[in-house]
């Protein structure tokens, strides 16, 4: 198959163990290019093993993983190039400024002056906070400090960006116009892969959500199917443990 007709993201039958624990246990999941894709499940399902795996970060013990027609372990240099990565937990280098950082992230993800100019320009109006492109990251707020988080990982205007609980810390306007720019962004046939435990959010952006428990995808719908609702979905799965 040609690279660009690839799905944006395909797991089959993935294993991953960790000691003991199995975290993936067979999981196949398949993301078309240009959805907006929900990644659900309880804590300690296997969301983040599974982005890890995507992103090259791991291997797995068995199946296998390919993201834009690649496996992200080959080459991983050229599939950075394509990914944007926002991990859940993670702030800029705290003694430099938003304005350093993006520069940096820039020089490495090779874009031109102009370009991450404009870039720049756009975030910090989209997310209110030119004011603070000058202050060091540590003297920034813990929603601050998240802005620019969002913003270097779409510097480059990735093909297919990871994004993990994007939400926590931003207040509701902000909140608002980032789902509002996540939707616009996958209009344009770049896809997203948003891991969240925010039912609602899942089910009011997202053209396509899967939940994920045992180490398997137990459920993959449309927010708008007729068969139930997500949350009940989610819940059915809780109870029955
Ligand atoms: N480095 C590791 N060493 C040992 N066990 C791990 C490691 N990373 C993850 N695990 C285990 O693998 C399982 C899946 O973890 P993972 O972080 O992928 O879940 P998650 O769905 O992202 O959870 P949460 O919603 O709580 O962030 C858990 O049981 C976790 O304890």
């Amino acid at each position: 198959m040609d690279e660009n007709e690839s799905p944006a993201v395909r797991l089959d039958g993935v294993h991953k163990r960790y000691g003991e624990v199995v975290a993936l246990d067979g999981l196949s999941l398949s993301v078309d290019r240009g959805e907006l894709f929900g990644f659900l499940g309880a804590n300690g399902a296997g969301k983040t093993t599974t982005i890890k795996l995507l992103t090259g970060q791991r291997t797995p013990d068995a199946g296998s993983v390919s993201v834009l027609g690649r496996d992200p372990s080959d080459d991983p240099v050229e599939t950075r190039r394509h990914l944007g990565v926002l991990p859940e937990r993670e702030d800029p280098p705290s003694f430099v400024t938003p304005r350093e950082y993006f520069a940096f992230v820039g020089r490495v993800r090779d874009i031109d002056e102009e370009t991450l100019d404009a870039r720049i320009d756009g975030w910090t109006h989209r997310f209110g906070f030119r004011d603070q492109l000058d202050t060091l990251c540590t003297d920034l707020s813990r929603g601050q400090r998240q802005k620019v988080m969002i913003t270097a990982s779409f510097l480059h205007e990735p093909d297919l960006v990871f994004i993990d609980e994007p939400l926590a810390n931003l207040d509701p306007v902000m909140q608002e116009r980032l789902k509002a720019f996540l939707v616009d962004y996958t209009s344009e046939d770049n896809t997203v892969f948003l891991s969240t435990h925010h039912v609602d959010v899942a089910e009011g952006i997202c053209s396509r959500v899967g939940i994920l428990r045992d180490g398997r995808l137990a459920d993959d719908r449309r927010p708008d199917d007729e068969d139930g609702r997500l949350l009940d979905a989610f819940f059915d799965g809780v109870r029955s443990e």
